[in-house]
């Protein structure tokens, strides 16, 4: 049975103190309604509401989702919160359309929503990065990660950021593994940070809209070596919502700004040996939508990769089988991942500029590529984009991030 995106919406996304995570989910809601057609949510018949951190940061409890909805009119309906990490997003996402695929229902609203900036709260705010991880095992899990990255070691006297989430030190040792074992430079991790910082120039909802070149962000101030403030997500705020229907409710909106899924992957991390990179989460998840969707990779025109750091998206650009395995910093160089090029990879700004709040990234990525294939993208639109792809990882788990999302849409 296919199921299709009808309508989506997102806020802007920054840091915005005095917007309570009730009002940024009202405005996505809102929205991804209008976009649909709908003047009421009263067809909605189930709803997922994706949020990694208010437990932790504002004592919220585990109904965040019901609570959140109510002001936007929306209860009754079976509503399941979604905690997966930064991949709760499409894990939410995978799970309403499993839902409509199996024929509970024809309607289904996937929402995503957080709150990250606490200026009051500074070292909350960061502390709650670990959450994400196996708190009881975590040093020793650091240390085997350490370990790994040995072959490059950080220069001297270069010190890390006082405040930094551990997810930096985290992506830090997987860069210096892959310098080491691949040959890939700090310039080509900053060349990705600055590719998708020139993307959000072009895009009015992101977080930073300024240009900054090759230079400007290796002189940024270092937060885990190798990477800089600017190859790094931010703190972010903001929400996302979309509304999927099944083909027998399409007649009910605008089937021609209908977006079709292809396929959703979502997997979790294994025990593998830390070389054997053939079975890294992210290209278990990739190969397995690319399965299910009956195209691989080089039928996509555009993607949005998890790049929580600038080096991530290298490595998931070669999980996607773009480029060959290790050869993700080159293809960046290459010019192939920007706009204009091959396969333009992050033409919303990417989590390193237009923003990264964190329960929500994984149903802002799959907007920005409705946007794309709708031909609605303006400055930042990919020409004739026909297939889309989205990668969103989330958590840390022995040698990779605990879960991996890859969805495909398009196709038709
Ligand atoms: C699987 C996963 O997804 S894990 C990833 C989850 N997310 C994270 O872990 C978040 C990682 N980020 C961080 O830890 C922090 O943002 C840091 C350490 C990179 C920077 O923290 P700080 O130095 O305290 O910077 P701060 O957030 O106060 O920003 C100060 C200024 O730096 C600049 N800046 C910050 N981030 C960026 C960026 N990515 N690009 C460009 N400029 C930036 C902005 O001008 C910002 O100004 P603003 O406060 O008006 O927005």
């Amino acid at each position: 049975m296919d199921v299709y995106i009808v309508g989506s919406g997102m806020t802007s996304l920054g840091k915005f103190p005095d917007r309570p995570l009730r009002a940024m989910t009202a405005m996505a809601v809102e929205k991804a309604l209008a976009d649909s057609g709908l003047d009421n949510p009263s067809s909605i018949e189930a709803a997922w509401f994706s949020n990694t951190r208010q437990a932790l940061l504002e004592g919220q409890n585990g109904i965040r989702g019901e609570v959140a909805l109510r002001s936007s009119g929306i209860s009754g309906i079976p509503i399941t919160n979604v905690e997966n990490a930064c991949a709760s997003g499409s894990t939410g996402f995978a799970n309403a359309l499993a839902y409509l695929k199996a024929g509970f229902g024809e309607v289904a609203l996937v929402v995503g929503a957080e709150k990250m900036f606490f200026p009051d709260n500074r070292d909350g705010m960061f502390r709650a990065f670990k959450g994400s991880t196996d708190v009881l095992e975590f040093d020793s899990q650091i240390d085997a990660l350490l370990s790994l990255a040995k072959g490059m070691p950080i220069p001297d006297g270069v010190e890390p950021a006082a405040e930094r989430s551990v997810f930096m030190d985290i992506y830090a040792a997987f860069a210096r593994y892959h310098m080491a074992r691949y040959g890939t430079t700090q310039r080509q991790i900053a060349a990705v940070a600055s590719k998708n910082h020139h993307h959000s120039t072009m895009n009015p909802d992101a977080q930073y809209q300024f240009d900054l070149t090759i230079e400007e962000v290796l002189a940024d101030k270092p937060v885990s070596w190798p990477f800089t403030r600017a190859m790094c997500a931010p703190i972010s705020d903001g929400a996302a919502a979309m509304l999927l229907c099944t083909g027998s409710a399409l007649k009910r909106f605008n089937a021609d700004r209908a977006v079709r899924v292809a396929s959703c992957a979502l997997v979790s991390s294994t025990d593998r040996d830390p070389d054997d990179l053939d079975n890294h989460v992210g290209r278990r998840a990739a190969l397995r939508a690319y399965e299910q969707a009956g195209v691989g990779p080089e039928a996509m025109s555009v993607a949005e990769v998890h790049d929580a750091t600038a080096f991530a998206e290298i490595i998931q650009i070669e999980n996607l089988g773009f480029c060959p395995r290790g050869e993700g910093g080159a293809m960046t160089d290459s010019g192939a991942t920007a706009l204009g090029g091959r396969i333009p990879v992050n033409p919303s700004g990417g989590l390193l500029s237009k923003g990264h709040p964190v329960g929500a990234t994984g149903i802002i990525q799959l907007h920005e590529l409705t946007t794309q294939l709708r031909g609605e993208a303006g400055a930042r639109q990919v020409d004739n984009a026909r297939w889309a792809i989205a990668e969103n990882g989330g958590g840390f788990l022995g040698y990779e991030e605990a879960a991996t999302t890859v969805t495909i849409l398009g196709g038709e």
